[in-house]
Protein backbone atom coordinates (compact mmCIF):
# COMPACT_ATOMS: atom_id res chain seq x y z
CA UNK A 1 0.00 0.00 0.00
CA UNK A 2 1.34 3.67 -0.95
CA UNK A 3 0.49 6.54 1.20
CA UNK A 4 -0.73 9.50 -1.40
CA UNK A 5 0.94 12.13 -1.47
CA UNK A 6 -1.07 15.33 -0.20
CA UNK A 7 -1.05 18.36 -3.30
CA UNK A 8 -2.93 21.02 -0.54
CA UNK A 9 -1.41 23.50 0.89
CA UNK A 10 -3.05 24.19 4.39
CA UNK A 11 -3.32 27.85 4.82
CA UNK A 12 -5.90 28.42 7.81
CA UNK A 13 -9.59 28.20 6.65
CA UNK A 14 -7.95 28.30 3.30
CA UNK A 15 -6.83 25.30 1.08
CA UNK A 16 -4.82 25.59 -2.29
CA UNK A 17 -3.97 23.24 -4.76
CA UNK A 18 0.02 23.55 -5.44
CA UNK A 19 -1.42 23.84 -9.13
CA UNK A 20 -3.56 26.98 -8.76
CA UNK A 21 -0.42 28.77 -7.15
CA UNK A 22 2.79 27.82 -8.74
CA UNK A 23 4.49 30.09 -11.62
CA UNK A 24 1.45 32.76 -10.25
CA UNK A 25 2.29 36.43 -8.93
CA UNK A 26 1.11 36.73 -5.60
CA UNK A 27 0.76 39.79 -3.82
CA UNK A 28 0.09 39.66 0.50
CA UNK A 29 -0.41 43.55 1.54
CA UNK A 30 -0.97 45.07 4.71
CA UNK A 31 -0.49 47.53 7.83
CA UNK A 32 2.85 46.56 10.16
CA UNK A 33 1.83 43.99 12.55
CA UNK A 34 -1.53 42.86 10.22
CA UNK A 35 0.04 39.46 9.87
CA UNK A 36 1.37 39.69 6.16
CA UNK A 37 5.03 38.67 7.09
CA UNK A 38 2.83 35.39 9.18
CA UNK A 39 0.92 34.49 5.84
CA UNK A 40 4.22 34.50 3.80
CA UNK A 41 5.89 32.38 5.60
CA UNK A 42 2.69 29.94 6.24
CA UNK A 43 2.54 30.39 2.07
CA UNK A 44 6.47 29.54 2.14
CA UNK A 45 6.52 26.79 4.49
CA UNK A 46 3.48 24.91 2.42
CA UNK A 47 5.32 25.30 -0.83
CA UNK A 48 8.66 23.78 0.60
CA UNK A 49 6.14 20.84 1.56
CA UNK A 50 5.15 20.57 -1.92
CA UNK A 51 9.01 20.26 -3.13
CA UNK A 52 8.47 24.21 -4.72
CA UNK A 53 12.13 25.78 -3.42
CA UNK A 54 12.19 28.94 -3.06
CA UNK A 55 14.73 32.46 -2.61
CA UNK A 56 13.05 34.54 0.14
CA UNK A 57 14.74 37.69 -0.06
CA UNK A 58 14.72 39.09 3.81
CA UNK A 59 15.39 42.34 5.05
CA UNK A 60 14.52 42.47 8.72
CA UNK A 61 15.30 38.41 9.25
CA UNK A 62 11.92 37.17 9.76
CA UNK A 63 12.37 33.84 8.26
CA UNK A 64 13.83 31.90 10.36
CA UNK A 65 12.31 28.47 11.13
CA UNK A 66 11.79 27.50 7.47
CA UNK A 67 13.56 24.21 6.15
CA UNK A 68 15.74 26.54 3.99
CA UNK A 69 19.65 28.16 3.78
CA UNK A 70 19.84 31.14 5.22
CA UNK A 71 23.12 33.65 3.64
CA UNK A 72 23.68 36.64 5.39
CA UNK A 73 27.36 37.21 3.78
CA UNK A 74 27.43 37.91 0.17
CA UNK A 75 30.83 37.05 -0.74
CA UNK A 76 29.56 34.11 -2.41
CA UNK A 77 29.48 33.30 -5.96
CA UNK A 78 25.67 34.33 -6.85
CA UNK A 79 25.74 31.16 -9.17
CA UNK A 80 26.23 28.28 -6.27
CA UNK A 81 23.53 29.89 -4.81
CA UNK A 82 20.73 29.20 -8.13
CA UNK A 83 22.18 26.38 -8.39
CA UNK A 84 20.96 25.82 -4.90
CA UNK A 85 17.46 26.20 -6.17
CA UNK A 86 17.71 24.37 -9.09
CA UNK A 87 18.22 21.13 -6.94
CA UNK A 88 15.54 22.22 -5.09
CA UNK A 89 16.51 23.65 -1.58
CA UNK A 90 15.13 26.96 -0.42
CA UNK A 91 17.42 29.60 0.50
CA UNK A 92 16.92 32.65 2.50
CA UNK A 93 18.81 35.75 1.59
CA UNK A 94 19.14 37.81 4.84
CA UNK A 95 19.65 41.20 3.49
CA UNK A 96 19.75 43.03 6.85
CA UNK A 97 22.78 44.65 6.57
CA UNK A 98 21.81 46.44 2.96
CA UNK A 99 25.15 48.44 1.23
CA UNK A 100 26.65 48.17 -2.19
CA UNK A 101 27.90 44.55 -1.91
CA UNK A 102 24.59 43.28 -1.22
CA UNK A 103 22.61 45.51 -4.11
CA UNK A 104 25.34 43.96 -6.52
CA UNK A 105 24.98 40.89 -5.33
CA UNK A 106 21.11 40.40 -5.70
CA UNK A 107 21.19 41.87 -9.11
CA UNK A 108 23.95 39.46 -10.31
CA UNK A 109 22.15 36.94 -8.58
CA UNK A 110 18.56 37.30 -10.80
CA UNK A 111 20.13 38.00 -13.75
CA UNK A 112 21.70 34.41 -13.15
CA UNK A 113 18.38 33.21 -12.36
CA UNK A 114 16.25 34.49 -14.99
CA UNK A 115 18.95 33.04 -17.34
CA UNK A 116 19.16 29.75 -15.92
CA UNK A 117 15.42 29.41 -16.13
CA UNK A 118 15.45 29.59 -19.67
CA UNK A 119 17.51 26.52 -19.89
CA UNK A 120 17.23 24.43 -16.92
CA UNK A 121 13.30 24.78 -16.17
CA UNK A 122 11.77 23.84 -12.64
CA UNK A 123 9.06 25.53 -10.75
CA UNK A 124 10.33 28.12 -8.25
CA UNK A 125 9.28 31.37 -6.16
CA UNK A 126 11.17 34.41 -5.59
CA UNK A 127 9.53 36.04 -2.04
CA UNK A 128 9.99 39.88 -1.88
CA UNK A 129 9.48 40.96 1.87
CA UNK A 130 9.15 44.74 1.75
CA UNK A 131 8.29 44.54 -2.17
CA UNK A 132 8.12 48.18 -2.06
CA UNK A 133 12.33 48.89 -1.34
CA UNK A 134 12.89 46.25 -4.26
CA UNK A 135 10.24 46.80 -7.06
CA UNK A 136 8.97 50.63 -6.30
CA UNK A 137 7.12 52.11 -8.08
CA UNK A 138 8.18 54.94 -10.72
CA UNK A 139 12.14 54.74 -9.76
CA UNK A 140 14.43 52.18 -11.89
CA UNK A 141 16.90 50.29 -10.83
CA UNK A 142 19.52 47.30 -12.33
CA UNK A 143 17.83 44.84 -9.50
CA UNK A 144 14.15 46.31 -10.66
CA UNK A 145 14.62 45.60 -13.81
CA UNK A 146 15.50 42.11 -13.37
CA UNK A 147 12.74 41.81 -10.58
CA UNK A 148 10.12 43.02 -12.67
CA UNK A 149 11.19 41.23 -15.43
CA UNK A 150 10.75 37.90 -13.62
CA UNK A 151 7.68 38.91 -12.37
CA UNK A 152 5.85 39.53 -15.19
CA UNK A 153 7.19 37.08 -17.85
CA UNK A 154 8.87 34.24 -15.13
CA UNK A 155 5.57 32.26 -15.77
CA UNK A 156 6.87 30.47 -18.65
CA UNK A 157 10.08 29.70 -17.23
CA UNK A 158 8.50 28.68 -13.93
CA UNK A 159 8.91 31.47 -11.98
CA UNK A 160 5.90 32.59 -9.60
CA UNK A 161 6.57 35.85 -7.20
CA UNK A 162 5.49 36.49 -4.01
CA UNK A 163 5.63 39.89 -3.00
CA UNK A 164 5.26 41.36 0.60
CA UNK A 165 4.42 44.81 1.72
CA UNK A 166 3.00 47.31 3.97
CA UNK A 167 3.12 50.04 1.28
CA UNK A 168 0.68 49.09 -1.62
CA UNK A 169 1.17 52.14 -2.87
CA UNK A 170 4.59 52.59 -3.53
CA UNK A 171 4.91 48.98 -5.01
CA UNK A 172 5.47 48.75 -8.94
CA UNK A 173 1.75 48.84 -10.16
CA UNK A 174 2.03 46.76 -12.99
CA UNK A 175 3.09 43.97 -10.76
CA UNK A 176 0.64 44.77 -8.72
CA UNK A 177 -1.85 44.80 -10.88
CA UNK A 178 -0.90 42.29 -12.32
CA UNK A 179 -0.90 39.55 -9.76
CA UNK A 180 -3.22 36.62 -9.97
CA UNK A 181 -3.54 36.12 -6.27
CA UNK A 182 -4.19 38.27 -3.82
CA UNK A 183 -3.97 38.35 0.31
CA UNK A 184 -5.41 41.65 1.18
CA UNK A 185 -4.68 42.37 5.48
CA UNK A 186 -5.85 45.11 7.03
CA UNK A 187 -4.85 48.92 5.91
CA UNK A 188 -5.55 51.87 7.37
CA UNK A 189 -4.07 54.61 5.33
CA UNK A 190 -6.31 56.07 2.28
CA UNK A 191 -4.15 55.96 -0.27
CA UNK A 192 -3.42 51.90 0.34
CA UNK A 193 -7.65 51.70 0.93
CA UNK A 194 -7.39 53.26 -2.66
CA UNK A 195 -5.17 50.23 -3.41
CA UNK A 196 -7.41 47.64 -2.43
CA UNK A 197 -10.44 49.77 -3.98
CA UNK A 198 -8.76 49.18 -7.94
CA UNK A 199 -8.26 45.45 -7.10
CA UNK A 200 -10.74 44.39 -5.58
CA UNK A 201 -14.32 44.32 -7.35
CA UNK A 202 -16.35 45.26 -4.39
CA UNK A 203 -17.80 49.12 -3.77
CA UNK A 204 -16.14 51.34 -1.83
CA UNK A 205 -18.32 51.45 1.41
CA UNK A 206 -18.18 47.48 1.13
CA UNK A 207 -13.83 47.75 1.24
CA UNK A 208 -14.38 50.11 4.28
CA UNK A 209 -16.60 47.75 6.28
CA UNK A 210 -14.78 44.94 5.66
CA UNK A 211 -11.19 46.51 6.22
CA UNK A 212 -12.48 48.00 9.77
CA UNK A 213 -13.36 44.53 10.89
CA UNK A 214 -10.53 43.01 10.31
CA UNK A 215 -8.32 41.57 12.84
CA UNK A 216 -4.58 40.34 12.57
CA UNK A 217 -4.25 37.57 10.68
CA UNK A 218 -7.21 38.16 8.62
CA UNK A 219 -7.28 38.52 4.92
CA UNK A 220 -9.28 39.30 1.84
CA UNK A 221 -8.59 36.19 -0.59
CA UNK A 222 -9.05 37.03 -3.99
CA UNK A 223 -8.24 34.89 -6.85
CA UNK A 224 -9.77 34.80 -10.17
CA UNK A 225 -13.35 36.42 -9.54
CA UNK A 226 -13.14 34.40 -5.92
CA UNK A 227 -13.26 36.66 -2.91
CA UNK A 228 -13.21 35.53 0.14
CA UNK A 229 -12.70 36.44 4.07
CA UNK A 230 -9.65 33.83 4.74
CA UNK A 231 -7.79 33.36 8.49
CA UNK A 232 -4.46 32.38 8.02
CA UNK A 233 -3.27 30.19 10.71
CA UNK A 234 -0.43 30.78 12.89
CA UNK A 235 3.34 29.96 11.83
CA UNK A 236 4.85 27.50 14.00
CA UNK A 237 8.09 29.27 14.85
CA UNK A 238 9.83 26.17 15.94
CA UNK A 239 8.96 22.78 13.61
CA UNK A 240 10.28 19.97 14.38
CA UNK A 241 11.78 18.97 11.45
CA UNK A 242 14.38 22.22 10.29
CA UNK A 243 17.04 20.91 8.04
CA UNK A 244 19.21 23.83 8.02
CA UNK A 245 18.72 26.86 10.54
CA UNK A 246 22.10 27.10 10.73
CA UNK A 247 23.66 30.36 8.96
CA UNK A 248 24.94 28.74 5.52
CA UNK A 249 28.64 27.90 4.53
CA UNK A 250 29.18 27.06 1.07
N1 LIG B 1 -2.72 34.33 11.62
C1 LIG B 1 -2.21 34.67 12.79
N2 LIG B 1 -2.64 34.11 13.93
C2 LIG B 1 -2.09 34.45 15.12
N3 LIG B 1 -1.11 35.38 15.26
C3 LIG B 1 -0.67 35.99 14.17
C4 LIG B 1 -1.19 35.67 12.88
N4 LIG B 1 -0.55 36.43 11.98
C5 LIG B 1 0.32 37.16 12.67
N5 LIG B 1 0.26 36.90 13.97
C6 LIG B 1 1.10 37.52 15.01
O1 LIG B 1 0.98 38.95 14.92
C7 LIG B 1 2.25 39.57 14.99
C8 LIG B 1 2.52 40.37 13.72
O2 LIG B 1 2.55 39.47 12.64
P1 LIG B 1 3.43 39.72 11.36
O3 LIG B 1 4.85 39.97 11.70
O4 LIG B 1 3.14 38.62 10.40
O5 LIG B 1 2.80 41.07 10.83
P2 LIG B 1 3.28 41.96 9.64
O6 LIG B 1 2.06 42.52 9.02
O7 LIG B 1 4.18 41.23 8.75
O8 LIG B 1 4.10 43.09 10.38
P3 LIG B 1 5.52 43.73 9.98
O9 LIG B 1 5.29 44.59 8.78
O10 LIG B 1 5.89 44.49 11.20
O11 LIG B 1 6.46 42.58 9.71
C9 LIG B 1 3.26 38.45 15.22
O12 LIG B 1 3.52 38.33 16.60
C10 LIG B 1 2.56 37.21 14.71
O13 LIG B 1 2.98 36.04 15.37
Amino acid sequence: MSITQSYYMDLGTLTLEKDQVIRKCIAILGIRGSGKSNTAKVFAEELIKEKVPLVIVDPDGEYRGLEAIIFDKFNVDPEEVVNLLMVGKSVVLDVNDWNEEVFKFLTTFFNILWETSKIYRRDIFVLLEEAHEFIPQGTRTPLSDVLVRIALRGRKRGIGMILVSQRSAKVNKDVLTQSEIYFLHKVVHPVDVRVYKEILPLKSREIEAEIKAMETGDAIFYKDGELRKVRIRKFDEFPSVIQSGEKAEI
